[in-house]
Formats: C-alpha cells, sequence, structure tokens
C-alpha cells in the first residue's frame, strides 16, 4: 500500500519549560500541509525483516537509522509483524522543522497496522507514534491540533485558512531539532496560545509566536532574513516552523505568494 506522508507546520510554539526527563513542554497548533508530502509504500514479502528503499532528496543518515525502519522495529517487537519493503520517496526537506521524518514513522506505522490486520486504536496508534518521537503522534490524527506536553498530547484545534496561500521557503543551512531545544529560553506566556490564534489572522503577527527563533536567528542570520523576505513580499503572517529552519508566509493575496514562485516551489492554495 502506499501511503501520502505529508508534512505540517506550526502556527505559533511557545516552551513553557523544561522537565526532568531532558523534553520540554510545548504549546504549539501543529497545522497539516497537504501540498508537500513523502510517498511511503510498503509491502509484504512473506520474508522476515526489513528492507528500505529510498529514492528523491538523500537523508544525512545510514538505512537502519532511518525512521522507518525504527517503526518497523517497535512494530515488529510489539506485534510481531514481519517481512515488508520499504520504499520511500523523500520530498520533504529535513532539518526543516516540517516533521517529514516524523510523518514518515507513523505513515509506516498505520502501513503495518492495515497490511498486518492488526486494527489498532487510535489512541493505541498513538502510543506506539509516541515511542518513536514527539512530532509522530500529530500525524495519526493530521488534522488541526493543539499539542502540548512534549507534543503528543493532541486536542483537535479546528481552523479554517481555505482561501489563503501557503509559501514555505527551506533556507539551505538546516537546524537540528536537538540544537533548536538546547538555545531555547522556556518561559509562560501572558495570554495561552489557543486565545491569540483564535483571533484574525491579520493579528497573528507579533502575538503568535515560536520561541525557537529568538536563538536560531542568532545563529543563522539567513533564516531571518527568509522570513522577512515574506513579510516584505505581503504576507500576513510569517513565522519560522517548529525548530527550523523552514519559514513559512500565510497570504491573503494568490497574486503575491504567486510571485515567489521563482523563490521556492513551495507555494500552496489552502
Ligand atoms: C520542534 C517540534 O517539531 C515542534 O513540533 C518538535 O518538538 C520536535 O519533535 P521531534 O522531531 O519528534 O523530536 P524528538 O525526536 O522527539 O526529539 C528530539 C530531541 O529534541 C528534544 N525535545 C523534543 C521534543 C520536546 N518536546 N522537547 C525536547 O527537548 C530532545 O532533546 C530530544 O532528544
Ligand atoms: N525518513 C526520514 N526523513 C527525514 N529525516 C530522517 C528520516 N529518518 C531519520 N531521519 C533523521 O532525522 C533528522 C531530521 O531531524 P530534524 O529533527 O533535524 O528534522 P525536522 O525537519 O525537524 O524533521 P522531523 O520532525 O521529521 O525530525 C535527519 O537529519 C535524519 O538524520
Amino acid at each position: 500500500m502506499i501511503l501520502r506522508a505529508n508534512c505540517k507546520i506550526n502556527l505559533g510554539l511557545d516552551v513553557l519549560r523544561r522537565r526532568a526527563d531532558g523534553y520540554h513542554d510545548l504549546e504549539t497548533v501543529m497545522f497539516p500541509v497537504r501540498g508537500l508530502f513523502d510517498e511511503v509504500e510498503v509491502l509484504r514479502t512473506g520474508g522476515a525483516g526489513a528492507e528500505l528503499r529510498t529514492e528523491g532528496i538523500a537523508v544525512d543518515c545510514a538505512p537502519e537509522g532511518n525512521i522507518c525502519m525504527k517503526a518497523f522495529r517497535l512494530m515488529r517487537d510489539r506485534y510481531g509483524v514481519d517481512g515488508v519493503v520499504i520504499r520511500l520517496v523523500k520530498r520533504v526537506p529535513f532539518g526543516a522543522g516540517l516533521g517529514g521524518g516524523s510523518s514518515d514513522g507513523t505513515a509506516v506505522l498505520k502501513a503495518l497496522d492495515t497490511l498486518f490486520g492488526l486494527r489498532l486504536a487510535e489512541e493505541e496508534l498513538v502510543a506506539r507514534a509516541a515511542e518513536l518521537g514527539s512530532d509522530t503522534a500529530f500525524f495519526v490524527r493530521d488534522t488541526p491540533q493543539l499539542c502540548t506536553g512534549r507534543g503528543e498530547v493532541m486536542t483537535p484545534f479546528p481552523l479554517d485558512l481555505g482561501g489563503m496561500t501557503l509559501v514555505i521557503v527551506k533556507p539551505a543551512e538546516g537546524v537540528s531539532t536537538r540544537e533548536a531545544y538546547a538555545g531555547v529560553r522556556p518561559r509562560m506566556p501572558e495570554v495561552p496560545l489557543a486565545g491569540r490564534l483564535r483571533r484574525p489572522v491579520a493579528e497573528w503577527q507579533g502575538t503568535v509566536t515560536n520561541d525557537f527563533e529568538e536563538s536560531v536567528f542568532a545563529a543563522h542570520p539567513a533564516i531571518r532574513a527568509a522570513k522577512e523576505e515574506l513579510l516584505a513580499a505581503g504576507a500576513l503572517y510569517a513565522s519560522m516552523s517548529g525548530s527550523g529552519s523552514a519559514v513559512f508566509g500565510l497570504f491573503d493575496d494568490p497574486a503575491r505568494a504567486a510571485r515567489l514562485r521563482e523563490r521556492t516551489p513551495f507555494v500552496f492554495a489552502l
């Protein structure tokens, strides 16, 4: 079976506190981006083990370290599923804060659930996904969610951005999630994110913020410049996504957004 593993953007991201387990509690709204996705195909071989075949963007880790293989091993150890070929067509940039790897991992969990007839309940899939990462749980639902805890605790956050155009720019340099968390200064916002996001998009700039921007922009001026470029081009709202380095802009004028097609291939009507 073939699944589309779409990516996500973060609409606001508050890092609230560092936890005893080394993770951070955060509050963010994750929003699926349907137009930018990896393809994940999983086939049963009838044998044992898993083989990963990759196409497209080359991920900077060995096949055994690919999250698709981690997802397979997790499901094999837990439910005894075995014998697959996984074909990954990688289009979502990594080191981007777009959750591409997380989405691939969750796609493999879902595919194995279906192919082997496990019929896991959603909450069980969420629990397995949370063992793989923090963004992975979101992709089980893949609809706008207010994510709390270390990112794996979800509440639906219906948000209609229909009519808007989304432009994503991925600066050449990447940022690893670990690097971003190492530089962040946790803090409690005066008004919780959900309240600020319920205001019109035109009021978001300056109120809906991403706590990783301060330290990431200081270390990578090109990422700040990319965000400023989107605002100068007419974005109503622009922000870094997750831990970066991708930045995105929301445009209410499709023509202004379309002018950025020379700058980036990632221009999508929402
Ligand atoms: C920045 C976000 O993309 C926002 O959506 C996510 O928080 C990142 O989630 P992710 O890529 O799934 O990250 P994980 O693979 O779980 O964790 C990578 C590393 O990031 C740090 N980490 C991650 C999530 C979190 N809530 N607190 C953390 O401190 C930890 O050092 C961890 O070892
Ligand atoms: N299928 C995959 N796709 C992308 N990266 C992967 C994959 N499997 C393992 N990785 C590893 O994860 C790293 C990307 O993690 P990082 O947190 O920097 O990126 P990200 O853009 O925030 O995306 P994600 O949320 O998917 O991890 C890559 O550098 C790579 O070593």
